[in-house]
């Protein structure tokens, strides 16, 4: 049971710089395997979902160096991978087995992939049903995993996705790479493209539409291994952002985040809330990054749907926990893919806010909250359920009270950020820290 911090007598201060993107730290991993030549990742992020992926790119025959953050890939081409031995254990990590979907989907072998618990849980036909469009034949137990890949020559995609997803899509660009002809993929909403971004950096030949929506793919490339430099994860910085914003008297500086504007949708929600945010681009390598300051202040409530959902995907749980602290009803909706992450996220959301006293209400694809109502601990026993984001954003939440609060299942943030809770003390006061 891990003890939480309370709140600090004058908030939460000081700069930080926050760990590697997990989305584009899987992306780098797999397509150094695919390129020829050496690709080295600066920054990489060595958190349990993408050290998932890192073995899985072993097992695959490419050979992969790693010191702390430095990850070193010797490519093999698209055509280098090699059968492996035994199923691909992809842990708690979906991005990493949707994408793996796409890339084994063409190879020239049988695969398996297997993962948690939780893992199993999430739904696999949403990438089984686009591939088989391309001729891939995967097979699922009820929909689920484990998945059985037997790989096959593909056929071009001339897709129209049902589902507004980054993984989805990936997986398909990645397919798309080993079909006969270019391929067409249509978003129903724009997601993070991270995947083409990176792609085009490799020396893939990928375009978006000016509606942001249509991307044509080019076949069989000649990859080469990049150097590159992974951002500062803004998702990990939001936890910070937020507690800055909720906890009286703080002012905080996340240093060289990724601002990739399918990812900024928190930084978008907390201006829209009245909030004080500073955001300072100082470079693009493909990626734009910056320096995001926030400090805090009274935050008006806010309507989101469904349009707005993708940029602020992960960041939901914060948005829930800055609309508890608001000053009127907010409405969340057109965000019922949190239902199908690591734990269904709008039930997770509501049980664990409700221990605090929030007024909120489910929806069958977000939820209402009223954020004027003074919080009351009914339960100083909170509980991650297994998810890292959950777990860390009620660790955030803790430090608007002053009621000793624990945290059950909190190993379960080293799926995303290892070192959460030392880089929280950083902001505190040395008496904050709890051992
Ligand atoms: O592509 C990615 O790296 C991710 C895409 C999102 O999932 P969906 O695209 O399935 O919504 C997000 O929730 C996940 O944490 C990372
Ligand atoms: C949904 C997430 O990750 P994944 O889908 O890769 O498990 C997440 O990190 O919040």
């Amino acid at each position: 049971m891990k003890k939480l911090s309370s709140q600090p007598a004058n908030g939460l201060h000081g700069t930080l710089t926050v760990p590697g993107d997990k989305s584009i730290s899987h992306r780098g991993l797999i397509l150094g395997a695919i390129s020829q030549g050496t690709t080295t990742l600066t920054n990489f992020l060595p958190a349990d979902d993408c050290l998932s992926t890192l073995g899985a790119m072993r097992a695959l025959g490419v050979q992969i160096n790693r010191e702390s953050t430095t990850v070193q890939i010797t490519g093999r081409g698209i055509h280098g991978l090699t059968a492996p031995k035994q199923a691909l254990d992809m842990g708690n990590a979906g991005t990493a087995t949707r994408l793996l979907a796409g890339l084994l989907a063409g190879q020239p072998f049988d695969s398996t992939l297997v993962g948690d618990d939780s893992l199993s849980q999430r739904p696999m036909e949403r990438v089984r049903q686009p591939l088989a469009t391309m001729g891939a034949k995967l097979a699922l137990v009820n929909g689920h995993l484990p998945m059985t890949i037997h790989g096959q020559h593909l056929h071009a995609a001339n897709y129209q996705m049902t589902v507004a997803s980054a993984q989805v899509k990936s997986a398909l660009i990645l397919a798309a790479l080993q079909a006969d002809q270019p391929s067409t993929i249509i978003e129903k909403l724009p997601t993070r493209d991270h995947t083409e971004r990176l792609l085009q950096a490799f020396g893939g030949e990928i375009a978006t539409a000016a509606d942001g929506k249509t991307i044509t793919v080019q076949p069989q490339p000649n990859l080469r291994g990049q150097n590159v430099t992974v951002p500062g994860d803004l998702s990990s910085a939001a936890f910070f952002l937020t507690a800055a914003s909720i906890v009286p008297g703080s002012r905080v500086r996340l240093h060289n985040v990724g601002l990739n504007p399918t990812r900024t949708g928190l930084l978008t929600v907390l201006q829209r809330m009245g909030g004080d945010v500073t955001i300072t681009p100082t470079a693009s390598t493909g990626e734009p990054f910056g320096d995001v300051t926030v400090a805090a202040t009274e935050l008006q409530p806010l309507d989101l749907t469904a349009a707005d959902i993708p940029a602020v995907i992960d960041e939901l749980p914060l948005v829930a926990l800055l609309a508890a602290t608001a000053n009127g009803v907010s409405r969340i909706s057109g965000a019922g893919e949190l239902r199908v992450k690591e734990t269904d996220r709008i039930a997770t959301i509501v049980t664990e806010l409700r221990k605090l006293g929030v007024a909120i209400e489910e929806r069958p694809d977000g939820f209402v909250i009223d954020g004027r109502r003074a919080w009351q601990v009914q339960t100083s026993q909170l509980d991650s359920h297994g998810d890292h984001r959950i777990g860390m954003m009620m660790a955030i939440a803790a430090l608007r009270l002053k009621t000793p609060l624990t945290l059950a299942n909190a190993a379960a943030i080293s799926i995303s950020y290892p070192n959460f809770f030392h880089d929280l003390q950083q902001l505190l006061p040395s008496t904050e820290v709890l051992v």
